[in-house]
């Protein structure tokens, strides 16, 4: 808002519906030509500690790059010229990324840098004044491969004010439910249900396409929620809110599970990447493997099951077993470890002979000395210290 603002006092005399934007990019002048989108980016990955205490979620790596670029790239992908990405929790690191978007080809600006609690509908109400046409809202938080152009034209077609795209999962309560009708107009919608409230598999999945004056049903500068105040207002208000159900793939990545399932996903081609590079190298693998790396690594000759993934600049001693695990970058694997199922963080020594069983997260710049054992499910905060033979069992 406060941009528009600017270049409005700097050019006084243009009339309102000739957005700024277009004489900042030098884009055509053609309605509908241009379009515009929001990435939720500030919230906290709670459920994702200890990885979130020195990063947002959107920028835990996968497969050595943010998670939130893969969407970014698909918002790129249908057509989108400029980005407003909310920011909020270590904003910085999504920013010093990003930066203006130059290198992905977008514009990107950011928005709620004071990290002001306005929920999600009320920090993009914000933005909106930047906006001129139909635009998308998305979670930094999904890797999915639904196709965003077909939900921005079904969007259209219906004529919707709001089109929430719904996936489907076993266990919905940890989401937002909604029942459609016949036509997929939206008729119910709850806020992560109660078992016995699951009325309904069809899952928020965090992508909306919205009609931007849709906002004018949000309160400015107060704390307003889609999920929780914009969707049930729309429904009380009975204003066009669609569904637009979809079987591609979709992971929401809310816990260290689901991070997993969705590396394990992407090597079983059920998730595809175009910036993956996935390759299996051939000679290292003992039990049939697939194992990524990023740059500079030292590596011996160890174990693969299922999946090793690598940052930049690891090393790996001898006979190390990796088994369906993440190891971030700048990590140091000593002789003999075995890694299972687990997630490894950025600037970790894990010594010789360390046992590390599955379900464990260990935090950043921590230490495991020699011949420890961590049990099952056990999260290791950043800048531990684990003494020599020690045994970490899970509460
Ligand atoms: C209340 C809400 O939205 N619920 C939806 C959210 O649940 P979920 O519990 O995942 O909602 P979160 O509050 O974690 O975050 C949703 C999104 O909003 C962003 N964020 C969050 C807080 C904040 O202050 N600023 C901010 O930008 C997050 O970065 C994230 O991209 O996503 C699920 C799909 O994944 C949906 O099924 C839920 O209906």
């Amino acid at each position: 808002m406060g941009e528009r603002n600017e270049q409005r006092m700097i050019f006084p005399f243009y009339p309102l519906w000739v957005s700024t934007k277009y004489i900042r990019s030098g884009k055509q002048l053609i309605l509908g030509g241009y379009m515009q989108a929001v990435l939720m980016a500030g919230g906290k990955g709670t459920r994702l500690l200890p990885l979130t205490v020195y990063r947002p979620k959107p920028m835990i790596p996968f497969f050595n790059r943010p998670m939130v670029e893969y969407i970014l790239r698909s918002l790129v992908e249908m057509g989108v010229d400029e980005v407003f990405i909310l920011v909020g929790y270590l904003k910085e690191r999504i920013m010093d990324y990003f930066g203006d978007g130059s290198e992905l080809g977008i514009e990107i600006h950011y928005s709620n840098k004071d990290n002001i609690k306005l929920g999600t509908a009320g920090a993009t109400r914000k933005v909106v004044d930047m906006i001129d046409d139909t635009f998308m809202v998305v979670s930094s938080d999904v890797l999915t491969n639904l196709d965003l152009k077909a939900l921005y034209e079904y969007h259209k077609k219906k004529k919707a004010l709001a089109t929430i795209a719904l996936s489907q999962v076993e266990d919905p309560t940890q989401y937002g439910i909604a029942i459609v009708d016949s036509k997929n107009r939206i008729t119910h919608f709850k806020e992560k249900p109660k078992p016995e409230e699951a009325f309904s598999n069809l899952v928020n999945a965090g992508i909306y396409v919205f009609e931007p004056e849709v906002f004018d049903l949000v309160p400015k500068g107060q704390e307003f929620d889609y999920s929780k105040n914009l969707f049930p207002k729309m429904l009380d208000e009975n204003l066009p809110l669609y569904g637009f159900p979809f079987k591609e793939y979709w992971n929401d990545v809310g816990r260290p599970s689901s991070f997993l399932q969705a590396i394990n996903d992407v090597f079983l081609g059920k998730l595809k990447l175009p910036e993956a590079r996935v390759d299996t190298l051939k000679g290292n693998v003992e039990y049939g493997g697939a194992i990524f790396t990023g740059q500079r690594c030292r590596i011996r000759r160890f174990n693969v099951r299922g999946f090793a993934v690598i940052g930049d600049n690891v090393e790996i001693g001898r006979n190390v077993k990796i088994e369906h695990s993440v190891i971030f970058s700048n990590t140091v694997i000593e002789e003999g470890a075995e890694i299972k199922e687990a997630i490894i963080g950025e600037n970790v020594y894990i010594g010789k002979g360390v046992l590390i069983k599955e379900g464990s997260v260990i935090g950043d710049n921590s230490v495991i000395e020699d011949f420890s054992k961590i049990g099952s499910n056990v999260k290791i905060w950043v800048e531990s210290r684990i003494g020599k033979e020690s045994i970490i069992l899970p509460d």
